[in-house]
């Protein structure tokens, strides 16, 4: 499978090449030529698959330049129970009879859905570099949950080095000790003075210094590395077959989103034939995409009118991953994408109202919706006290906005993109206690906390990866 750019270069090489490159050399976002299909026929061949061998069947058409045996041996590897503590990996629980399900994504090493892609990263990167005699210095932006899922999976990687922009004081506590606790030398923890979509600018400005990125071997870890949405769209497919539907029956989907990368591999996953009916959109009160699915028109906000809120990790203004859906509903469009993502730079609106790619979104299946704290707070309690069940702030949203959905007789899945302890202090305004937290995390807050407060400024945190580097050759 060749790779191109949303922005129209054409040559971007195979999988392996833009799993290293992470964002592509004219700023655009990597995508496959094509989009594989399966048939219906083949669909049903996957049904029962266990998840290894299932991400190898989703996987497989998209990844041609890994040596058939190591690519199964990797996903064997990566998706195993002692790492993600359940046997699925991605279980699929019913709430009562209420037709709503949660998948349950969050079960990994950092508590957030992160895990599942991030994990077939570490030990992907590990596979090409080792192969390659080639080192990375990665370079990502979290809003609380990329950046310990990352550091997790490249821990004791080491041909990896991981710089990891957070904005400064705006994640939860627990987010926050789970990252900065990390003493490990090929870790680096950088508070930004600035919000998440700030932390995201910077890394794309330090990628778009093409003489910096080949000096130093810059890679991506965000959604924005194609690898990343790829190992997402597998757990549609597993939570599809859980469903145990008849052959073609459709179900919903509901997705907690920010930066557009799991719905997006929704999208992919629903591209692919699997028979999703609406893919939901929900947003929090920084409801950028909200706005685009009622209205047309897509206007991003600038960094000092996004909110922090009760639901952090979706505190994002202008969403990476939408660029990769613009190319996607205008049929593979470069130029026009390149000339919209322009304008959304420029902080002008892009508005598809009255054409017909804005008939191309309503065929989609993508639907938006909003959530507020309080919204989040009563569908917290309501779980609880109906079902038994404690969700996180994200999830409470991604529920929330998927009711508002519902079809009579279609199932709809939701999305459960972290664990409530990750947002103890939220839960328990909702529950009035505390979620329980697993074993390994307990007193991290009272852990040392390693990392470093910058300027939003690109030139300084270049200077500031050089210098690190130039430490670690030297120890
Ligand atoms: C817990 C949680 N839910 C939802 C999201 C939003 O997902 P996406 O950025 O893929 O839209 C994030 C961050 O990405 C998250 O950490
Ligand atoms: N919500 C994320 C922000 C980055 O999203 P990504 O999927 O593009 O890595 C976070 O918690 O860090």
């Amino acid at each position: 499978m060749k790779y191109v750019s949303t922005r129209g270069i054409t040559t971007l090489g195979r999988f392996t090449d833009v799993l290293l490159m992470g964002l592509a050399p004219d700023g655009g976002l990597a995508m496959p030529e094509r989009v594989p299909t399966f048939s219906a026929q083949e669909l049903e061949g996957l049904r029962h698959l266990e998840y290894p061998d299932l991400a190898y069947r989703i996987m497989r058409p998209f990844i041609d330049d890994v040596p058939d045996a190591d690519l199964r041996r990797i996903l064997r590897d990566t998706y195993t129970p002692a790492v993600f503590h359940s046997k699925d990996i991605t279980p699929l629980t019913p709430l009562g009879s209420s037709g709503l399900y949660l998948l349950e994504l969050s079960n990994g090493p950092s508590l957030a859905f992160k895990d599942v892609a991030m994990q077939f990263l570490g030990h992907m990167f590990e596979y090409v570099l080792e192969a390659r005699g080639e080192h990375l210095n990665i370079l990502g932006a979290t809003s609380g949950d990329t950046g310990s899922a990352a550091e997790y999976a490249m821990l004791g990687k080491g041909r990896v080095n991981v710089f990891m922009l957070s904005p400064h004081g705006r994640m939860s506590a627990f987010q926050q000790a789970q990252m900065y606790s990390l003493a490990e030398p090929n870790i680096f923890n950088i508070a930004l003075q600035g919000v998440f979509d700030d932390c995201q600018d910077l890394v794309k400005a330090v990628n778009a210094d093409h003489g910096f990125k080949a000096r130093f071997d810059i890679g991506a870890v965000n959604s924005i590395n194609w690898a990343r949405v790829l190992a997402q769209a597998v757990y549609y497919f597993k939570a599809y077959f859980a469903l145990n539907l008849p052959a073609g029956a459709e179900a919903d989907f509901s997705v907690p989103s920010g930066n557009f990368g799991n719905v997006f591999a929704g999208y992919l996953a629903r591209r692919m034939g699997l028979p999703i009916g609406q893919l939901i959109v929900a947003s929090n009160e920084n409801d950028v995409l909200h706005e685009f699915f009622s209205t047309g028109v897509y206007h991003v906000r600038p960094a000092e009118r996004v909110a922090a809120t009760s639901s952090p990790s979706m505190d994002i203004g202008k969403a990476s991953n939408f660029e990769r859906y613009l190319y996607a509903i205008t049929g593979n469009d470069a130029p026009q994408t390149h000339g919209w993502w322009g304008e959304v730079g420029q902080g002008r609106p892009v508005d598809l109202r009255g054409t017909p790619h804005w008939d191309a979104v309503k065929a989609s299946g993508l639907r938006g919706g909003r959530s507020t704290h309080a919204d989040r707070l009563n569908t917290i309690r309501r779980l609880d006290q109906t079902y038994g069940r404690l969700i996180d702030p994200h999830t409470a949203d991604g529920v929330l906005v998927g009711e508002v959905y519902r079809r009579p007789g279609v199932p709809m899945v939701c999305l459960e993109t972290a664990l409530p302890a990750k947002f103890e202090e939220t839960v328990q305004e909702a529950v009035g206690r505390l979620p329980e937290r697993p074993e390994r995390f307990e007193g991290i807050e009272r852990l040392d906390k390693h990392f470093d407060v910058l300027p939003n400024d690109v030139e300084t945190l270049k200077a500031y990866i050089a210098q690190k580097l130039a430490g670690r050759a030297q120890g």
